[in-house]
């Protein structure tokens, strides 16, 4: 095969927005325009990497096994853009296209709507908004593995009674534009229940845009979510829009909204009841239309009484509900989600797809799984890495081994409890202890709160008795 030099930069994002796992390519032949439009993506994602030509950006898009946004200029010295479009279209893995040039184009050349067009000169914000909108789209495919679908069948993966029942439901409720509240417990899935409900919904078209409030200090929420103006505070050198604009005529997932500040709950239930929102530091309202999404780990009745969750806006969240059951409620379908996650880690891990020995069918059939999907995922991430292109074991899917040699030597009769066994006589009471502490802590993503909560103490005991551990 023909060999191509492709030119690619990798440049470190510095905006705080998470970074998503797909390579943006600009193919341009005008080095000063590409080297333009990269350093305006490289503001936001990390991988930019610059084609010259119609063939080198073919080659690029071939060999490269991952999603991919493409932005592609449409005159380009050996090809159009229609023609790289056209070899790409049955390659595996998934990839959008912007198409864009000086002239109009028309349906013929964009491919009859597969492509997004737009014409020169592309101002920084759009060129930002349609390549957010692109990787959102090819995330979500990839998510779909390869399957290059959104149903829900092809996110959601579960043979139980409770996901078939929820895999049902998620087109009707998608139907709506009334905000949904998903109830479970955290790694059941609710992030991706959303993005299916999305991909379902008559705005699919438009961006999902997935926001985690506990991940914002209390005095940035609200330039977060509604945007400020310049000069709103000292640092507020320029306009920025927030989230919710971001994600009009779309859907926007708000996760762990029980950690929202009670002084910009009002804000919230304003902006749900008007479709309005004020930017900090502005006094005009901006109209915004997206369907809202919320979700929680922790059952916020309960923050209702106690008054720290307002209780308007809880009945505004829960005009829809959906209910993502643990995975220990629904055991049969671990071993069938250990097996597609195990291939599609194994593609991110640029590994080959161990297959699991019977012993470790066995230990995923009977674990607890207080983490749920996440630690599932989690312990077949580190297992794949472990086992050397063997079958993975017990041992592999074990976090430590402190776990392991005290599962090692537990009675066989011993109660599932987290996983964790502990064989008396053996071990002392500060050991049995820290392998509780550092197991529930892994399974917990190492969050200290929810760990704490998982072993009915309080977050300050866990972190005192963490600088134990360490001291
Ligand atoms: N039914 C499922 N099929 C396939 N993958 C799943 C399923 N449920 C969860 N996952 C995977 O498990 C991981 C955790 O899921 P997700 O982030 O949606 O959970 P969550 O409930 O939103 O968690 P948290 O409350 O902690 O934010 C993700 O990588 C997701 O892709």
């Amino acid at each position: 095969m023909k060999s191509y030099k492709t030119q690619e930069h990798q440049l470190t994002s510095t905006a705080c927005l998470p970074e998503p796992d797909v390579l943006i390519i600009v193919v341009e032949d005008d080095t000063d325009t590409a080297h333009l439009y990269q350093t305006i993506l490289a503001t936001r994602y990390q991988h930019v990497a610059i084609c010259h030509s119609g063939s080198e950006a073919v080659a690029r898009l071939v060999s490269h096994q991952g999603p991919a946004a493409v932005v592609l200029d449409y005159h380009l010295p050996d090809m159009t853009g229609l023609d790289v479009m056209a070899t790409c279209r049955d390659l595996e893995h998934p990839i959008a296209c912007m198409m864009v040039s000086a002239d109009h184009l028309s349906d013929h050349e964009t491919g009859y709507g597969e492509a997004v067009r737009l014409t020169k000169p592309l101002g920084c914000q759009t060129l930002l908004q349609w390549t957010t909108k692109l990787v959102d789209k090819v995330q979500t495919a990839a998510h779909g593995e390869g399957l290059g679908g959104h149903a829900p069948e092809k996110l959601l993966i579960g043979q139980s009674a409770a996901m078939q029942h929820l895999r049902t439901l998620i087109p009707r409720l998608a139907q709506s534009r009334s905000p949904l509240w998903l109830h479970g417990e955290s790694g059941t899935g609710k992030e991706l229940a959303a993005r299916s409900v999305h991909y379902c919904s008559p705005r699919s078209s438009g961006p999902f845009v997935a926001v985690n409030c506990a991940a914002f200090p209390e005095a940035l929420i609200e330039s977060m979510l509604f945007g400020h103006v310049k000069g709103a505070f000292s640092g507020a050198t320029r306009d920025h829009k927030g989230f919710f604009e971001a994600a009009d005529q779309g859907t926007l997932f708000l996760d762990e909204v029980g950690d929202m500040p009670l002084p910009f709950q009002a804000k919230l239930l304003r902006a749900l009841q008007t479709g309005t929102i004020t930017p900090v530091g502005s006094t005009r309202d901006v109209r915004v239309d997206c369907r809202v999404i919320t979700a929680c780990h922790r059952d916020l009745t309960q923050s209702v009484r106690e008054g720290a969750f307002r209780e308007d806006l809880y009945y505004r969240l829960n005009v829809l509900s959906l209910d993502l059951p643990p995975l220990r409620e629904r055991r049969g379908d671990a071993l069938m989600l250990a097996d597609h996650l195990l291939n599609s880690l194994a593609r991110e891990e640029h590994t080959a797809a161990c297959p699991l020995d019977e012993e470790a069918r066995s230990w995923i059939q009977q674990h607890d799984w207080p983490g749920n999907v996440r630690e599932l995922e989690n312990r077949l991430r580190r297992a794949l890495l472990l086992c050397d292109g063997r079958a993975i074991t017990v041992r592999n899917l074990m976090l430590n081994d402190n776990e392991y040699l005290a599962s090692a030597t537990a009675p066989s009769q011993a109660p599932s409890g987290a996983g964790i066994y502990f064989s008396p006589g053996r071990m002392t009471l500060r050991q049995i202890e820290d392998v509780a502490i550092e197991a529930t802590l892994e399974a917990c993503d190492g969050c200290v709160e929810r760990a704490a909560r998982q072993l009915g103490v309080a977050a300050s005991t866990l972190h005192r008795r963490r600088r134990r551990q360490a001291a």
